[in-house]
């Protein structure tokens, strides 16, 4: 899959209701290949970003451009595909199946999918061997955390997005699970050739990105690439 990089215009979110837009982004560019985390306090729109970016939800207006794509002129169906082809997604309660095995999990998205799944076993299994993970049929109910979530890492990145997008992936977990999730998905962006972007609290893993944005009120207010935010 192609490395992709972000390019935002004039996007805005609002609600009915609320006297000012939740998200309003006159410009964000992010490079192919870089890794970026989002920051900013409760309510500042970072949830809303990741759902814009990702094409779960749809701004009110604006461009959301993934490499020539522009996400939020696609009618759900097309976006719910494009997004399964091209985005990785880790989020901070994991959204795996406790009643699966752990292999399950990571292939239920290209079952559900895709006709000729099984050509994903293969590299199901050298994906979970590379996040840790040794017993691959085990019940994720059985599952600590921080396994929990590397059997999620490993499902985004089976069918080798050009994007992965990370939400608060080491929030849930105790601080050293926390580190070692952090540490894969800054290892396995670089090795699987993604782009990166993580919304975290977590200071240590934000401080390894390649660059740290931050919003306020649905705004960037901190961004290295722009001299002096609106
Ligand atoms: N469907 C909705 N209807 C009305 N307001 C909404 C809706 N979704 C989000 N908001 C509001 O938009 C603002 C931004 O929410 P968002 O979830 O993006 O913030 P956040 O930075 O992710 O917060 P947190 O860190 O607490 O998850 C909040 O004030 C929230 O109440």
């Amino acid at each position: 899959m192609a490395l992709l990089g972000l390019r935002i215009a004039n996007v805005s979110v609002s609600f009915t209701g609320l006297p000012v837009p939740v998200l309003s982004l006159p410009a964000l560019e992010i490079a192919p290949g870089e890794r970026v985390a989002v920051t900013g306090p409760s309510g500042s729109g970072k949830s809303t970003l990741v759902n814009v970016i990702t094409g779960l939800e749809r701004p009110s207006s604006g461009m959301v451009l993934w490499g020539e794509i522009d996400i939020a002129r696609l009618p759900e169906g097309k976006r719910d595909r494009w997004r399964a082809e091209n985005i990785g997604l880790v989020m901070q309660d994991f959204h795996l199946f406790a009643g699966l095995s752990a292999l399950d999990n990571v292939l239920l998205p290209v079952r559900l999918r895709m006709k000729g799944a099984a050509r994903f076993a293969e590299r199901a299994h050298a994906l979970m061997n590379r996040v840790g993970l040794s017993r691959h049929d085990q019940p994720v109910a059985t599952m600590s955390r921080g396994e929990m979530q590397r059997v999620a890492v490993a499902r985004a990145l089976l069918r080798q997005p050009g994007v992965v997008i990370a939400d608060e992936p080491t929030a849930s977990l105790d601080p050293e699970s926390g580190a070692a999730v952090a540490e894969l998905l800054l290892e396995l962006a670089v090795e699987e050739g993604t782009t990166l972007l993580v919304v975290s609290h977590d200071e240590r893993l934000v401080a390894r990105m390649d660059r740290r944005i931050r919003l306020s009120a649905g705004r960037v207010a901190v961004d290295p690439n722009v001299e002096a935010a609106p």
